[in-house]
């Protein structure tokens, strides 16, 4: 995570070419290559539910910011706050304070039809419940159409068509004439995403929408998001706790106790040999005041407590465990900045013991 780790995968360059369609899309769509930057931003982002007099504070100060086309895995423990996200993007749940805006929509700031408006026309929604997806009596086809004939009045042969065209584009134009019961739930998924998508929206926010499915089948509702990406631009946002979809996507934001951790992004490059791989690298995500949360791996591997040492270098900030004792008067004391005492800016660490190196940022993190 610090060290920006670098691993070498198979290649599976299609998530780059998936990813350049998919920015061409949206920038179609949205007027130019210039009005990619920030479609969802959140910053600050803090949600407090109080329940008979209890607080819980299931967002403390979220920062993130989503390109137009891109499609971005959410990933976290359960509790992490993941949902809480969602939620408050998704127009169903308003933040307690902060920013929050997708495309021209502030969601801190809307009125009631406006707010109809929004869920209506921008966004797309599919909930980890298949059966909460679609519409038991109606078959694949129909509750596709459903949205359509709702916002646009538009039914007959047009409704039918592009019903056909969104099941086709998923992989389930066979199970046009089937009900939901008569589908499997991967398919059943599948149909959903292609109900979501259905009048159109800028953005698509799945909430573990693979969570009931093995492996396998869960693979095949990620290959169609990733379809839905790149054919119609659409920026997507998967909630999920399965880290292993770091691979089924180039961006993954890892949430702790309701705030941005972490990030990996993949990329494709061509290696020595002149073979293309995908690389994967792990960031830490710094706010805008500066503060970062440690892996609780690495808090874990050297004992971090309570107060840890910095030291400014050339090209990085070393981060080293803390005396309890602060007989050397280095420890300030927690503070803004999670707890962290520094020793000054370029005091350089004797020894080679453990310590935690953060190498500079290369100023990617969201
Ligand atoms: N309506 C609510 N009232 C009170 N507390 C809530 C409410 N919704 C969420 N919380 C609390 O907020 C925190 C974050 O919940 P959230 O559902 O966003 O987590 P999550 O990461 O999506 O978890 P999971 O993966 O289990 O769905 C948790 O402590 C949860 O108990």
């Amino acid at each position: 995570m610090a060290s920006p780790t670098t691993t070498a995968a198979p290649v599976t360059p299609d998530l780059a070419v998936l990813q350049r369609r998919a920015t061409e899309r949206a920038a179609a769509r949205a007027g130019g290559a210039n009005r990619l930057r920030g479609h969802i931003v959140c910053d600050g982002l803090v949600r407090i539910f109080k329940t008979e007099g209890v607080e819980v504070v299931a967002l403390q100060g979220l920062d993130l910011v989503v390109d137009r086309g891109e499609l971005l895995a959410i990933v976290g423990a359960s509790g992490s706050g993941k949902s809480t996200v969602l939620n408050i993007l998704s127009g169903l749940d308003v933040p307690t304070a902060g920013i929050a805006r997708v495309g021209d929509f502030d969601l801190l700031n809307m009125s009631a039809k406006r707010r109809l408006r929004y869920r209506r026309r921008m966004v797309g929604f599919v909930w980890q419940q298949t059966a909460r997806n679609l519409l038991p009596y109606l078959t694949a086809r129909e509750n596709v159409e459903l949205p359509m004939r709702l916002a646009h009045g538009l039914r007959g042969g047009a409704a039918r068509r592009r019903a056909m065209e969104l099941l086709e584009m998923v992989g389930v134009g066979y199970c046009a004439d089937r009900r939901p019961d008569q589908m499997s739930g991967g398919e059943q998924q599948r149909c959903a995403l292609a109900v979501a998508v259905a009048n159109d929206p800028e953005v698509l926010f799945a909430d573990e929408p693979t969570g009931e499915l093995d492996e396998a089948t869960g693979a095949e509702v990620f290959a169609a998001l990733r379809t839905i990406n790149a054919e119609l631009g659409v920026t997507i946002v998967v909630v999920t706790h399965d880290h292993a979809v770091a691979g089924q996507v180039r961006r993954t934001v890892a949430i702790r106790d309701g705030r941005t951790a972490s990030e990996v992004r993949r990329s494709a490059r061509v290696g020595a040999d002149g073979v293309e791989e995908v690389v994967s690298e792990e960031y830490a995500v710094l706010d805008r005041s500066g503060r970062m949360q440690l892996p609780a791996a690495f808090v874990d591997a050297l004992s971090l407590r309570d107060r840890v040492k910095l030291n400014l270098e050339p090209d990085h900030v070393e981060v080293r465990p803390g005396d309890s004792s602060t007989e050397d008067g280095s420890g300030t004391g927690a503070g803004g900045n999670g707890g962290a005492g520094t020793s000054g800016g370029n005091g350089r660490a004797g020894g080679n013991g453990a310590s935690g190196s953060l190498p500079a940022a290369p100023g990617e993190a969201s």
